[in-house]
């Protein structure tokens, strides 16, 4: 894994910009995308560029199970505000939350990321490890799936909602087997909030308690952590 570290999230912003850049210019065609406030500086500066998608497919990690698209808490809402609105794609998928049949969702949603192998996954990570909502003790072949979420990702994530009771419980998850089979993946930490975390994953040994430390078995991984997140790394 390759570690780049930055002076703070804005710089690290523009360092996940130009790794887009680079794919595009490789012709990528797939791009996993991810939710949550660290990917948030990364596409302020693609909105602001002129890259453009507008021939490309998105895939997005997770969304949150019972809640509609047009919900402002859903990951669907996040990505039009952040993302698609301003830069859109061809096509663009996320799971979608409201589904009858979660094991139907789960295997469309396994079959349209087969249809189109992601070039460059974008992934945050949870302060537990989790990456998209694979968290602690989730296997590592695991495909999109339904994931309960722990307490401490409830906890974390309640900072976007009124209430902490109104975080759902579960959520849609591509799963790590499907992550690990992107081309490239690039993770972004920022804040001392992430710290244990970023150097867990680098420094600890690749296990289930940990669900980033897998990225250590990937070929292609950047991680873009501020000086904050990676403070810990040895
Ligand atoms: N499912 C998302 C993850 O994809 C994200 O990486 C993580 C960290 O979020 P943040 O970037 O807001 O710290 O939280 C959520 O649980």
């Amino acid at each position: 894994m390759k570690l780049i570290v930055t002076k703070d999230e804005q710089q690290g912003g523009l360092e996940g910009f130009k790794v887009f850049q680079e794919a595009l210019q490789n012709n990528a065609q797939t791009f996993g995308l991810a939710t949550g406030s660290t990917p948030i500086t990364t596409y302020e500066q693609i909105v602001q560029s002129d890259l453009d998608f507008s021939n490309c497919i998105s895939i997005n990690l997770d969304e949150y199970v019972g809640i509609k698209p047009d919900n402002p808490q859903s990951y669907r809402y996040f990505m039009n505000k952040y993302l698609f609105n301003q830069k859109p794609f061809k096509q663009s998928f996320l799971p979608n939350g409201l589904a009858q049949n979660s094991k139907q969702e789960a295997a469309d949603y396994d079959q349209i990321i087969n249809q189109h192998p992601i070039d460059l996954q974008l992934l945050g990570i949870g302060q537990n490890g989790h990456i998209g909502f694979n968290e602690p003790g989730t296997s590592f072949d695991l495909t999109t799936h339904v994931a309960k979420l722990t307490e401490s990702t409830i906890q974390a994530n309640s900072r976007f909602f009124k209430n902490i009771n109104d975080v759902p419980k579960e959520a849609y998850s591509m799963g790590i087997g499907s992550i690990m089979k992107s081309k490239k993946i690039l993770l972004e930490a920022f804040g001392t909030q992430k710290a244990d975390a970023v150097a867990a994953m680098f420094n600890g040994p690749v296990t289930i308690d940990v669900p980033a430390s897998v990225l250590q078995n990937h070929p292609d991984v950047v991680v873009i952590a501020d000086e904050a997140a990676a403070a810990k790394v040895n």
